[in-house]
């Protein structure tokens, strides 16, 4: 009987899924210079998630630990993400969410700043907004958030939370930094996270054309 608050194969096999889809995020070059931070949801009680200032394209398993649900080291000394907050508030207020990812992807670096002022990137008119959930035609438009940036989690975590309270959101932007998005598991994040680096894109492309 382990004698951890949870069951170390659940934590094997989210670090083994992590690691297999962080590296093929950051072979995209969406992760650069040890930014990025990405998790999964165990149980009711716990998450996987990076350690603090590792390079996320060559993560070992020993890279991925346990937090609860309000961002705490589990029986481990180890430094989780910076941004642990900015995850763990996501599975306690969605408990269909089992999967959180943050990338800093040029493009989504580019947008947040070119957009930063607007507070927000309008998105419309794309066959592929239909790869966020809920969304059934082209026929419709969602608003990207983009938040200032800060140091402090809690005030980030706080207005991610009062956007959460206005409206259905698949994932938002921090001004100069990155990406978060978010679904039920990996596929459907990754599905969102691929949305909106392409969509983010396509907004640039025509942002150059204008
Ligand atoms: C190395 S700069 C990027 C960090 O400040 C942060 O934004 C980030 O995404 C990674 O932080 P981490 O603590 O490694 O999870
Ligand atoms: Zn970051």
């Amino acid at each position: 009987m382990s004698a951890l608050p949870y069951d170390p194969a659940r934590l094997a096999h989210c670090a083994g899924e992590l690691i297999v889809n962080i590296r093929e995020l950051s072979e995209r070059g969406w992760t650069p210079a040890t930014s990025s931070n990405f998790s999964q949801r165990m149980d009711e009680r716990h998450v996987a998630i990076t350690v603090s200032g590792r390079d996320k394209g060559r993560l070992v398993e020993d890279d991925i630990m346990v937090v609860d649900l309000d961002g705490r080291p589990v029986a481990t000394d180890k430094k989780s993400s910076a941004e642990t907050l900015l995850h763990t508030q996501l599975y306690k207020r969605f408990p269909e969410t089992g999967c959180v990812l943050h990338t800093h992807s040029l493009v989504q670096t580019v947008a947040s700043r070119l957009y930063a002022g607007a507070g927000h990137v309008h998105l419309e008119g794309y066959e592929l907004l239909k790869a966020f959930t809920g969304n059934t035609t082209h026929e419709t438009a969602i608003e990207l958030p983009v938040l200032p940036n800060s140091q402090d989690m809690s005030t980030l975590a706080a207005q991610v939370d009062c956007l959460l309270d206005q409206q259905t959101l698949w994932g938002y932007l921090i001004d100069g930094h990155g990406l978060y998005a978010w679904g039920r598991d990996m596929a459907e994040a990754r599905r969102h996270l691929e949305a909106f680096e392409f969509l983010l894109a396509a907004e640039l492309e025509l942002r150059k054309l204008r």
